[in-house]
């Protein structure tokens, strides 16, 4: 059974005819995506826009209309993955790169759900390492500043070249262990020159819908 679908595609039944609909990015997103391009088959009526290219190119296959933000100013709901997330629905997304549209795209929205498999529910965030977006000037600075918070971080690199993100940043990877204090964590983090954003979410989720491996799916709402 593929958790991560059975918890996108209960999500999807969220949307409702004629809702402007965030996509999320991700392996989770993925069945989201996909499930609501067969509703828009179906004739379910929606817009949309995407977190990343690669949910662009993706809802497009699935005949999803997709809107230019600049033609409307906000959106009823997203639907979104998560790399970890504990009861309160604190969040750490960033693990595929798109935290930073990711993270415009769910504060325009009336309402973020997130998605996952229960391998995601944590009881306190850190073992997923925090995904910090860094502008490339002086990266090598920010890194250091980044050394000095004690988060060891790791630049990201695919392929043997360093990961670019859609805003032609890099993402460095950081261990701080267990987050006992998410929101001093954020605003240090912001406070960072060079910092353009990290995958700590934060008051932005309304529910997290979670497949379990004996094929339920629960409904979290803070
Ligand atoms: O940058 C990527 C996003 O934050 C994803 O939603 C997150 O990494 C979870 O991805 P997946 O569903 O592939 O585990």
């Amino acid at each position: 059974m593929n958790l991560k679908q059975l918890a996108a595609e209960k999500a999807v039944e969220y949307v409702k005819d004629g809702m402007r609909i965030g996509l999320g990015t991700g392996s989770t997103a993925y069945w989201a995506i996909k499930k609501l391009g067969e509703r828009v088959k179906e004739g379910l009526s929606v817009q949309a826009v995407a977190t990343s290219k690669a949910s662009e190119k993706l809802a497009l296959e699935q005949g999803i209309p997709l809107i230019p933000f600049d033609r409307i100013d906000g959106l009823d709901l997203t639907i979104d993955g998560a790399d970890e997330l504990d009861r309160g629905l604190h969040l750490i997304k960033g693990g595929g790169g798109a935290l930073l549209r990711e993270k415009i795209v769910a504060y325009h929205s009336k309402e973020l759900i997130i998605i996952a498999d229960e391998s995601k529910l944590v009881d306190k965030l850190g073992s997923f390492p925090l995904p910090v977006e860094i502008v490339p000037f002086a990266n090598e600075w920010t890194m250091a500043s980044l050394q000095e918070m004690g988060a060891k971080p790791m630049l990201r690199t695919e392929d043997e070249h360093i990961y670019v993100t859609d805003n032609g940043n890099y993402i460095a990877d950081c261990r701080f262990g267990v987050i006992e204090n998410p929101k001093e964590l954020h605003q240090t983090l912001l406070a960072l020159p060079g910092v353009v954003d990290n995958g700590l979410f934060l008051g932005l989720a309304a529910r997290a819908v979670i497949g379990h491996s004996d094929g339920t799916v629960t409904v979290i709402e803070p």
